[in-house]
């Protein structure tokens, strides 16, 4: 059972939860592009939803597959959003922004009426943090934000490298919505609320990956005896 696998299972049952007529934010990565992927079928076979993406890569995504779309501003409540996380702990708190996506992804989770999380059991965590916490911040005094950062995350008790993400070619990577990306390489993040509360007040962070209070359920796929087995943490209803 591989993870392409375990994705695909996670996203089989969150396309239980889709009804015709609903209004879908669609997540980014992987594990929302294999939901994606099942949702363009059940559209190619008659469903009519409309979808919000997260992202350039999985509005071309959802364009292929002839999902009917619509923009935050002509549609600004959602029924549900699907999407990945890099890590989810008991208290359905995330990292996300892995794919550097999370600015868009918490705007439309935050438009959602719920947010259900699809992930490999892998990425439940007992602590957050060993997943490095993508920071998405304004171009403009990138090195003042960078040491506010560092200082912010020092003050909430963490420790660890805030790293500028780059690309292949060495250039720092940019996210659809222009903006760069710090990595706080941190282990574990003892009291999130407060880490998220601390980057809040950082001019030139336009936003954390820490997803507090957002989500309402996880779906998580694992392998068992070579079959998936799905379990939810929080709730589906
Ligand atoms: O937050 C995200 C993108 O910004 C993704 O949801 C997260 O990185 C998980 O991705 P994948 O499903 O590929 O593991």
């Amino acid at each position: 059972m591989s993870g392409p696998d375990l994705r695909r299972a996670a996203a089989a049952r969150a396309l239980d939860l889709i009804e015709p007529g609903m209004r879908l934010g669609l997540g980014t990565g992987s594990t929302a592009a294999a939901f994606v992927a099942l949702l363009g079928e059940r559209v190619g076979a008659g469903l009519d939803i409309l979808g919000v993406p997260t992202s350039e890569a999985t509005r071309a995504q959802a364009e292929s597959l002839g999902i009917r779309l619509a923009t935050l501003d002509e549609q600004p409540e959602l029924d549900l959003t699907i999407d990945g996380a890099d890590e989810v702990d008991d208290q359905l708190r995330l990292i996300k922004g892995g794919g550097a996506a999370l600015l868009r992804e918490k705007i439309v989770a935050c438009a959602s009426r719920r947010m259900v999380v699809i992930a490999d059991a892998a990425k439940h965590v007992a602590r957050l943090g060993a997943f490095p916490l993508p920071i998405e911040v304004n171009p403009f005094g990138l090195k003042a934000t960078h040491r506010a950062v560092e200082a912010a995350v020092a003050a909430a008790g963490c420790s660890g490298a805030v790293r500028l993400r780059g690309r292949p070619d060495g250039k720092p990577l940019v996210t659809d919505g222009g903006h760069y990306i710090l990595d706080a390489h941190l282990g574990a993040i003892p009291d999130p609320e407060a880490l998220g509360a601390a980057l809040w007040a950082v001019p030139g962070v336009v936003e954390h990956g820490l997803f507090l209070g957002i989500a309402d359920a996880a779906i998580l796929a694992a392998a068992r005896d070579g079959q998936a087995e799905v379990t939810v943490l929080g709730s589906l209803a």
